[in-house]
Protein backbone atom coordinates (compact mmCIF):
# COMPACT_ATOMS: atom_id res chain seq x y z
CA UNK A 1 0.00 0.00 0.00
CA UNK A 2 1.36 3.91 -0.65
CA UNK A 3 -0.47 6.75 0.41
CA UNK A 4 -2.77 7.57 -1.89
CA UNK A 5 -3.65 11.09 -0.04
CA UNK A 6 0.01 12.12 -0.56
CA UNK A 7 0.16 11.10 -4.01
CA UNK A 8 -2.58 13.69 -4.90
CA UNK A 9 -0.94 15.95 -2.99
CA UNK A 10 2.48 16.48 -4.31
CA UNK A 11 0.53 15.92 -8.07
CA UNK A 12 -1.32 19.58 -6.95
CA UNK A 13 -4.42 17.65 -7.33
CA UNK A 14 -5.54 17.63 -3.56
CA UNK A 15 -8.17 20.52 -2.98
CA UNK A 16 -10.35 19.24 0.33
CA UNK A 17 -10.14 16.61 3.02
CA UNK A 18 -11.98 15.59 5.71
CA UNK A 19 -10.66 15.16 8.94
CA UNK A 20 -9.14 11.85 9.44
CA UNK A 21 -9.68 10.50 5.77
CA UNK A 22 -5.84 10.13 5.18
CA UNK A 23 -5.42 8.59 8.74
CA UNK A 24 -8.36 5.83 7.89
CA UNK A 25 -6.58 5.68 4.36
CA UNK A 26 -3.68 4.79 5.59
CA UNK A 27 -4.85 2.15 7.87
CA UNK A 28 -5.56 -0.72 5.44
CA UNK A 29 -7.45 -1.29 1.88
CA UNK A 30 -9.90 1.28 1.73
CA UNK A 31 -13.34 1.38 -0.51
CA UNK A 32 -14.22 4.83 -2.36
CA UNK A 33 -15.95 5.91 -5.68
CA UNK A 34 -16.97 9.26 -7.76
CA UNK A 35 -20.08 9.28 -9.54
CA UNK A 36 -20.43 10.43 -13.37
CA UNK A 37 -23.36 11.79 -14.53
CA UNK A 38 -24.47 10.56 -18.27
CA UNK A 39 -24.86 13.99 -19.49
CA UNK A 40 -23.65 13.03 -22.68
CA UNK A 41 -22.39 9.80 -24.60
CA UNK A 42 -18.88 10.56 -23.92
CA UNK A 43 -16.75 11.22 -21.10
CA UNK A 44 -14.61 14.57 -22.17
CA UNK A 45 -10.96 15.57 -20.90
CA UNK A 46 -12.81 17.37 -17.79
CA UNK A 47 -13.50 13.94 -16.64
CA UNK A 48 -10.13 12.82 -16.28
CA UNK A 49 -8.99 14.11 -13.50
CA UNK A 50 -11.73 11.98 -11.32
CA UNK A 51 -10.43 9.28 -13.62
CA UNK A 52 -6.79 9.29 -12.86
CA UNK A 53 -8.28 10.09 -8.67
CA UNK A 54 -10.05 6.39 -9.21
CA UNK A 55 -6.27 5.28 -11.00
CA UNK A 56 -4.41 6.37 -8.37
CA UNK A 57 -6.80 5.05 -5.55
CA UNK A 58 -6.38 1.79 -7.26
CA UNK A 59 -2.48 1.93 -7.60
CA UNK A 60 -2.48 2.60 -3.71
CA UNK A 61 -4.22 -0.33 -2.78
CA UNK A 62 -7.21 0.58 -2.80
CA UNK A 63 -10.79 -0.52 -4.09
CA UNK A 64 -12.34 2.11 -6.12
CA UNK A 65 -15.82 2.25 -7.46
CA UNK A 66 -17.10 4.09 -10.87
CA UNK A 67 -20.71 4.70 -10.13
CA UNK A 68 -22.49 5.94 -13.30
CA UNK A 69 -25.45 7.96 -13.02
CA UNK A 70 -28.74 6.42 -14.40
CA UNK A 71 -30.85 7.71 -11.63
CA UNK A 72 -28.84 10.87 -10.53
CA UNK A 73 -28.87 11.80 -14.55
CA UNK A 74 -32.82 11.99 -14.87
CA UNK A 75 -32.25 14.81 -12.27
CA UNK A 76 -29.21 17.19 -13.10
CA UNK A 77 -26.86 18.09 -10.75
CA UNK A 78 -27.14 22.13 -9.82
CA UNK A 79 -23.78 22.20 -8.66
CA UNK A 80 -21.59 25.05 -10.25
CA UNK A 81 -24.47 25.39 -12.83
CA UNK A 82 -26.19 28.98 -13.35
CA UNK A 83 -29.06 28.20 -14.71
CA UNK A 84 -31.59 24.97 -14.53
CA UNK A 85 -30.58 22.17 -16.58
CA UNK A 86 -33.25 20.52 -19.22
CA UNK A 87 -34.14 17.14 -18.09
CA UNK A 88 -32.78 14.59 -20.05
CA UNK A 89 -35.07 11.01 -21.93
CA UNK A 90 -34.49 8.08 -20.43
CA UNK A 91 -33.27 6.79 -23.72
CA UNK A 92 -30.75 9.64 -23.81
CA UNK A 93 -29.67 8.88 -20.76
CA UNK A 94 -29.35 5.09 -21.62
CA UNK A 95 -27.61 5.92 -24.46
CA UNK A 96 -25.19 7.80 -22.93
CA UNK A 97 -24.74 5.33 -20.13
CA UNK A 98 -23.69 2.78 -22.70
CA UNK A 99 -20.47 5.11 -24.05
CA UNK A 100 -19.80 6.50 -20.72
CA UNK A 101 -19.56 2.81 -19.50
CA UNK A 102 -17.28 1.47 -21.83
CA UNK A 103 -14.60 4.45 -21.36
CA UNK A 104 -14.35 4.20 -17.79
CA UNK A 105 -13.94 0.00 -18.25
CA UNK A 106 -10.63 1.13 -20.03
CA UNK A 107 -8.95 3.07 -17.36
CA UNK A 108 -9.59 0.67 -14.25
CA UNK A 109 -8.64 -2.91 -13.65
CA UNK A 110 -11.74 -4.79 -13.17
CA UNK A 111 -10.46 -8.17 -11.97
CA UNK A 112 -12.46 -9.77 -9.64
CA UNK A 113 -11.91 -9.91 -5.95
CA UNK A 114 -9.12 -7.95 -3.76
CA UNK A 115 -9.01 -4.36 -5.22
CA UNK A 116 -10.51 -4.95 -8.36
CA UNK A 117 -12.43 -2.36 -9.83
CA UNK A 118 -16.59 -2.42 -9.40
CA UNK A 119 -18.57 -0.33 -11.64
CA UNK A 120 -22.03 0.82 -10.14
CA UNK A 121 -25.15 2.15 -11.15
CA UNK A 122 -27.43 4.20 -8.90
CA UNK A 123 -30.39 3.78 -10.64
CA UNK A 124 -30.37 0.33 -9.76
CA UNK A 125 -31.23 1.03 -6.36
CA UNK A 126 -33.24 4.19 -7.22
CA UNK A 127 -35.70 2.09 -9.71
CA UNK A 128 -37.61 0.73 -6.93
CA UNK A 129 -37.31 3.51 -4.17
CA UNK A 130 -40.88 4.20 -3.49
CA UNK A 131 -41.57 8.28 -2.40
CA UNK A 132 -42.84 7.91 0.92
CA UNK A 133 -40.28 5.34 1.24
CA UNK A 134 -37.31 8.05 0.30
CA UNK A 135 -39.11 11.11 2.45
CA UNK A 136 -39.31 9.09 5.66
CA UNK A 137 -36.19 7.54 5.79
CA UNK A 138 -33.91 9.70 4.03
CA UNK A 139 -35.28 13.53 3.66
CA UNK A 140 -36.39 13.15 7.38
CA UNK A 141 -32.34 13.13 8.35
CA UNK A 142 -31.68 16.64 6.62
CA UNK A 143 -33.27 19.73 7.48
CA UNK A 144 -34.05 22.09 4.53
CA UNK A 145 -32.06 24.66 6.32
CA UNK A 146 -29.18 22.21 5.85
CA UNK A 147 -29.87 21.93 2.12
CA UNK A 148 -30.41 25.24 1.36
CA UNK A 149 -26.78 26.22 3.19
CA UNK A 150 -24.55 24.67 -0.06
CA UNK A 151 -23.21 27.05 -2.54
CA UNK A 152 -24.73 25.18 -5.17
CA UNK A 153 -28.25 26.06 -3.39
CA UNK A 154 -27.71 29.39 -2.19
CA UNK A 155 -26.25 30.57 -5.65
CA UNK A 156 -28.91 29.64 -7.59
CA UNK A 157 -31.44 31.18 -4.63
CA UNK A 158 -29.83 34.46 -5.23
CA UNK A 159 -29.39 34.55 -9.29
CA UNK A 160 -32.66 35.22 -11.09
CA UNK A 161 -33.28 31.52 -12.54
CA UNK A 162 -33.89 29.95 -9.09
CA UNK A 163 -34.07 26.40 -8.60
CA UNK A 164 -36.81 23.70 -9.30
CA UNK A 165 -37.46 21.56 -6.18
CA UNK A 166 -36.29 18.70 -8.56
CA UNK A 167 -32.52 19.89 -8.86
CA UNK A 168 -33.07 20.95 -4.97
CA UNK A 169 -33.28 17.70 -4.35
CA UNK A 170 -30.07 16.20 -6.21
CA UNK A 171 -27.44 16.84 -2.83
CA UNK A 172 -30.47 14.07 -1.25
CA UNK A 173 -30.10 11.58 -3.74
CA UNK A 174 -26.44 11.78 -4.00
CA UNK A 175 -26.10 11.55 -0.61
CA UNK A 176 -28.20 8.56 -0.15
CA UNK A 177 -26.02 6.82 -2.77
CA UNK A 178 -22.85 7.21 -0.54
CA UNK A 179 -25.30 6.05 2.14
CA UNK A 180 -26.18 3.01 -0.15
CA UNK A 181 -22.96 2.20 -0.95
CA UNK A 182 -21.49 2.76 2.84
CA UNK A 183 -24.15 0.14 3.69
CA UNK A 184 -23.69 -2.33 1.38
CA UNK A 185 -20.16 -2.15 0.17
CA UNK A 186 -18.62 -0.87 2.44
CA UNK A 187 -16.94 1.98 0.81
CA UNK A 188 -15.79 4.37 3.19
CA UNK A 189 -14.45 7.34 0.94
CA UNK A 190 -16.53 9.60 -1.57
CA UNK A 191 -14.32 11.42 -4.35
CA UNK A 192 -14.67 14.17 -6.59
CA UNK A 193 -14.30 17.40 -8.09
CA UNK A 194 -14.20 20.17 -6.12
CA UNK A 195 -17.62 21.48 -6.51
CA UNK A 196 -18.59 17.80 -5.50
CA UNK A 197 -17.83 18.81 -2.04
CA UNK A 198 -21.44 20.08 -0.66
CA UNK A 199 -22.93 16.68 -2.27
CA UNK A 200 -20.45 14.42 -0.80
CA UNK A 201 -20.54 16.11 2.64
CA UNK A 202 -24.64 15.86 2.78
CA UNK A 203 -23.90 11.99 2.28
CA UNK A 204 -21.45 11.89 5.13
CA UNK A 205 -23.92 13.90 7.27
CA UNK A 206 -26.70 11.43 6.12
CA UNK A 207 -24.67 8.84 7.47
CA UNK A 208 -23.71 9.80 10.75
CA UNK A 209 -27.48 10.80 11.52
CA UNK A 210 -29.44 7.85 10.24
CA UNK A 211 -27.05 5.53 11.40
CA UNK A 212 -24.35 7.01 13.74
CA UNK A 213 -21.85 5.89 11.07
CA UNK A 214 -18.36 7.85 9.35
CA UNK A 215 -17.54 8.38 6.05
CA UNK A 216 -14.84 10.40 4.23
CA UNK A 217 -14.30 12.95 1.44
CA UNK A 218 -11.88 14.03 -0.61
CA UNK A 219 -11.89 16.63 -3.51
CA UNK A 220 -9.46 17.69 -6.33
CA UNK A 221 -8.38 20.96 -7.88
CA UNK A 222 -10.33 22.21 -10.76
CA UNK A 223 -8.01 22.67 -13.89
CA UNK A 224 -7.56 25.76 -14.76
CA UNK A 225 -5.78 27.37 -17.63
CA UNK A 226 -2.60 29.93 -16.67
CA UNK A 227 -3.93 32.56 -19.61
CA UNK A 228 -7.42 32.23 -17.41
CA UNK A 229 -9.86 30.43 -20.50
CA UNK A 230 -11.63 27.67 -19.41
CA UNK A 231 -9.41 23.87 -19.70
CA UNK A 232 -10.98 21.12 -22.47
CA UNK A 233 -12.35 23.74 -25.05
CA UNK A 234 -11.20 24.53 -28.11
CA UNK A 235 -12.28 26.32 -30.75
CA UNK A 236 -14.48 23.40 -32.48
CA UNK A 237 -15.87 22.53 -28.85
CA UNK A 238 -15.48 19.82 -25.65
CA UNK A 239 -12.43 17.54 -26.36
CA UNK A 240 -14.41 14.34 -26.22
CA UNK A 241 -12.88 10.98 -25.22
CA UNK A 242 -14.53 9.47 -27.96
CA UNK A 243 -12.50 8.96 -31.36
CA UNK A 244 -15.37 9.47 -33.23
CA UNK A 245 -16.59 12.67 -31.65
CA UNK A 246 -12.44 13.95 -31.57
CA UNK A 247 -10.16 12.64 -33.28
CA UNK A 248 -7.23 10.91 -31.34
CA UNK A 249 -4.66 13.58 -33.63
CA UNK A 250 -6.91 16.41 -32.46
CA UNK A 251 -6.89 14.98 -28.91
CA UNK A 252 -2.77 14.40 -29.25
CA UNK A 253 -2.80 18.07 -30.78
CA UNK A 254 -4.89 19.52 -27.40
CA UNK A 255 -2.18 18.70 -25.02
CA UNK A 256 0.62 19.04 -27.25
CA UNK A 257 -0.51 22.80 -27.57
CA UNK A 258 -0.80 23.07 -23.90
CA UNK A 259 1.20 26.36 -22.45
CA UNK A 260 4.59 25.65 -20.27
CA UNK A 261 2.73 26.82 -17.04
CA UNK A 262 0.43 24.78 -17.44
CA UNK A 263 1.93 21.48 -18.75
CA UNK A 264 3.94 21.45 -15.83
CA UNK A 265 1.44 20.63 -13.86
CA UNK A 266 -0.79 18.76 -16.10
CA UNK A 267 1.59 16.05 -16.79
CA UNK A 268 1.80 15.53 -12.95
CA UNK A 269 -1.62 15.31 -12.75
CA UNK A 270 -2.41 13.05 -16.13
CA UNK A 271 0.27 11.10 -16.21
CA UNK A 272 1.57 8.11 -14.21
CA UNK A 273 5.12 9.66 -14.39
CA UNK A 274 6.62 9.63 -11.03
CA UNK A 275 8.37 12.31 -9.78
CA UNK A 276 12.03 11.66 -10.41
CA UNK A 277 10.58 11.44 -13.95
CA UNK A 278 9.17 14.50 -13.88
CA UNK A 279 11.72 16.29 -12.61
CA UNK A 280 14.02 14.33 -15.25
CA UNK A 281 11.78 15.82 -17.94
CA UNK A 282 11.56 19.56 -16.68
CA UNK A 283 15.24 19.83 -16.47
CA UNK A 284 15.20 18.59 -20.25
CA UNK A 285 12.61 21.04 -20.90
CA UNK A 286 14.32 23.97 -19.87
CA UNK A 287 17.45 23.17 -21.59
CA UNK A 288 15.30 23.89 -24.82
CA UNK A 289 12.09 24.98 -24.40
CA UNK A 290 11.11 25.01 -27.97
CA UNK A 291 11.67 21.39 -28.44
CA UNK A 292 8.41 20.95 -26.11
CA UNK A 293 9.67 18.19 -24.41
CA UNK A 294 7.19 18.13 -21.87
CA UNK A 295 4.23 18.38 -24.06
CA UNK A 296 5.16 15.59 -26.30
CA UNK A 297 5.62 13.65 -23.18
CA UNK A 298 1.95 14.52 -21.85
CA UNK A 299 0.41 13.78 -24.97
CA UNK A 300 1.77 10.42 -25.84
CA UNK A 301 0.66 8.93 -22.55
CA UNK A 302 -2.96 10.30 -22.45
CA UNK A 303 -3.46 9.60 -25.73
CA UNK A 304 -2.22 6.07 -25.54
CA UNK A 305 -4.11 5.68 -22.00
CA UNK A 306 -7.20 7.06 -24.17
CA UNK A 307 -7.29 5.60 -27.23
CA UNK A 308 -3.92 2.96 -28.11
CA UNK A 309 -0.76 2.81 -29.51
CA UNK A 310 -1.05 2.54 -33.22
CA UNK A 311 -3.68 5.87 -32.36
CA UNK A 312 -0.86 7.85 -31.32
CA UNK A 313 1.14 6.67 -33.97
CA UNK A 314 -1.06 7.77 -36.42
CA UNK A 315 -1.84 10.92 -34.40
CA UNK A 316 1.57 11.75 -34.62
CA UNK A 317 2.25 10.82 -38.34
CA UNK A 318 -0.67 13.57 -39.16
CA UNK A 319 1.08 16.08 -36.98
CA UNK A 320 4.69 15.42 -38.97
CA UNK A 321 2.72 15.76 -42.32
CA UNK A 322 1.36 19.20 -41.39
CA UNK A 323 3.99 20.76 -39.50
CA UNK A 324 6.94 18.50 -40.31
CA UNK A 325 8.70 16.68 -42.77
CA UNK A 326 5.67 13.93 -43.09
CA UNK A 327 5.46 11.89 -46.76
CA UNK A 328 2.65 12.46 -49.42
CA UNK A 329 2.36 7.89 -48.58
CA UNK A 330 0.79 9.12 -45.26
CA UNK A 331 -1.70 10.54 -47.09
CA UNK A 332 -2.23 7.90 -49.08
CA UNK A 333 -2.84 5.54 -46.40
CA UNK A 334 -5.67 7.86 -44.88
CA UNK A 335 -9.74 7.20 -46.00
CA UNK A 336 -11.64 10.26 -47.32
CA UNK A 337 -12.86 10.75 -43.82
CA UNK A 338 -9.73 10.98 -42.16
CA UNK A 339 -8.27 13.30 -44.57
CA UNK A 340 -10.80 15.62 -44.00
CA UNK A 341 -10.47 15.36 -41.08
CA UNK A 342 -6.91 16.34 -40.64
CA UNK A 343 -7.63 19.33 -42.96
CA UNK A 344 -10.67 20.40 -40.64
CA UNK A 345 -10.11 24.23 -39.95
CA UNK A 346 -7.65 24.48 -43.24
CA UNK A 347 -9.58 26.09 -46.15
CA UNK A 348 -10.53 24.20 -48.63
CA UNK A 349 -11.36 24.68 -52.33
CA UNK A 350 -13.70 23.00 -54.48
CA UNK A 351 -12.13 21.63 -58.59
CA UNK A 352 -13.87 20.06 -61.12
CA UNK A 353 -12.42 16.61 -62.34
CA UNK A 354 -13.00 17.83 -66.04
CA UNK A 355 -11.12 20.87 -65.53
CA UNK A 356 -8.25 18.48 -64.03
CA UNK A 357 -8.57 15.83 -66.96
CA UNK A 358 -7.53 18.97 -69.11
CA UNK A 359 -4.63 20.14 -67.39
CA UNK A 360 -4.30 23.40 -65.76
CA UNK A 361 -1.15 25.72 -65.20
CA UNK A 362 -0.59 26.63 -61.97
CA UNK A 363 -1.77 30.62 -61.86
CA UNK A 364 -5.08 29.10 -63.42
CA UNK A 365 -5.65 26.40 -60.90
CA UNK A 366 -4.55 28.61 -57.69
CA UNK A 367 -5.87 32.26 -58.92
CA UNK A 368 -9.02 31.21 -60.97
CA UNK A 369 -10.03 27.78 -60.19
CA UNK A 370 -9.84 28.10 -57.10
CA UNK A 371 -9.35 30.92 -54.89
CA UNK A 372 -6.30 29.82 -53.00
CA UNK A 373 -4.66 33.95 -54.27
CA UNK A 374 -5.94 36.86 -54.88
CA UNK A 375 -4.91 37.42 -58.50
CA UNK A 376 -2.32 35.48 -60.98
CA UNK A 377 0.01 38.30 -60.39
CA UNK A 378 0.32 37.03 -56.59
CA UNK A 379 0.60 33.87 -57.78
CA UNK A 380 3.42 34.44 -60.22
CA UNK A 381 4.77 36.53 -57.92
CA UNK A 382 4.44 33.62 -54.93
CA UNK A 383 5.99 30.44 -57.30
CA UNK A 384 9.11 32.47 -58.01
CA UNK A 385 9.65 33.33 -54.73
CA UNK A 386 9.63 29.92 -54.70
CA UNK A 387 7.12 29.52 -51.68
CA UNK A 388 4.32 27.37 -53.17
CA UNK A 389 4.34 23.66 -53.26
CA UNK A 390 1.96 21.09 -54.87
CA UNK A 391 1.77 17.56 -53.15
CA UNK A 392 4.54 18.79 -50.90
CA UNK A 393 6.76 19.73 -54.03
CA UNK A 394 8.06 23.02 -55.08
CA UNK A 395 6.09 24.54 -57.58
CA UNK A 396 9.28 25.59 -60.15
CA UNK A 397 7.39 27.69 -62.78
CA UNK A 398 3.51 29.03 -63.19
CA UNK A 399 3.25 27.38 -66.58
CA UNK A 400 3.34 24.28 -64.71
CA UNK A 401 0.15 21.80 -65.58
CA UNK A 402 -1.43 20.10 -63.36
CA UNK A 403 -4.02 16.88 -63.94
CA UNK A 404 -6.24 14.40 -62.70
CA UNK A 405 -2.93 12.32 -62.01
CA UNK A 406 -1.91 15.15 -59.05
CA UNK A 407 -4.78 13.45 -57.33
CA UNK A 408 -4.37 11.81 -54.23
CA UNK A 409 -6.86 8.91 -53.71
CA UNK A 410 -8.23 10.19 -56.93
CA UNK A 411 -9.74 13.39 -54.96
CA UNK A 412 -7.36 15.00 -53.47
CA UNK A 413 -4.53 18.20 -53.70
CA UNK A 414 -2.30 19.76 -51.15
CA UNK A 415 -1.50 23.15 -51.70
CA UNK A 416 1.14 25.21 -49.33
CA UNK A 417 2.74 28.47 -49.08
CA UNK A 418 5.52 28.31 -47.30
CA UNK A 419 5.51 25.27 -44.77
CA UNK A 420 2.72 26.16 -42.42
CA UNK A 421 -0.52 27.48 -44.84
CA UNK A 422 -2.35 25.00 -45.98
CA UNK A 423 -5.54 24.64 -48.40
CA UNK A 424 -6.64 21.40 -49.42
CA UNK A 425 -8.19 21.12 -53.03
CA UNK A 426 -11.19 18.86 -53.82
CA UNK A 427 -11.73 17.38 -56.59
CA UNK A 428 -15.93 16.52 -57.80
N1 LIG B 1 -22.91 14.84 -9.10
C1 LIG B 1 -21.78 14.29 -9.79
C2 LIG B 1 -22.00 12.90 -10.28
C3 LIG B 1 -22.39 11.94 -9.19
C4 LIG B 1 -23.59 11.27 -9.24
C5 LIG B 1 -23.97 10.40 -8.24
C6 LIG B 1 -23.13 10.19 -7.16
O1 LIG B 1 -23.49 9.34 -6.16
C7 LIG B 1 -21.91 10.85 -7.09
C8 LIG B 1 -21.57 11.74 -8.10
C9 LIG B 1 -21.43 15.21 -10.95
O2 LIG B 1 -22.26 15.91 -11.42
O3 LIG B 1 -20.32 15.20 -11.42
Amino acid sequence: MTNFVEELRWRGMLHDIMPNTEEKLNEGMTSGYIGFDPTADSLHVGHLTQIMTLIHFQNAGHKPFALVGGATGMVGDPSGKSDERNLQTPEMIEHNLKGMKKQLAKFLKFEEGGNGAVMVNNADWFKDMNLFTFIRDVGKHITVNYMMAKDSVKRRLEGDSGLSFTEFCYQLIQGYDFYHLWKNENCLVQMGGSDQWGNIVTGTELIRRKDGGTAYAITTQLIKKADGTKFGKTESGAVWLDPEKTSPYKFYQFWLNASDDDVKKWIRIFTLKNKEEIEALEKEHDAAPHLRILQKALAEDITVKTHSVEALEAAIKTSEFLFGNGSLEFLKTLTENQVLEMFEGIPQFNISKSDLAEGIDAATLLAEKTKVFPSKGETKKLIQGGGVSVNKEKVADVMQVFSTEHLINDQFIVVQKGRRNYFLLIAD
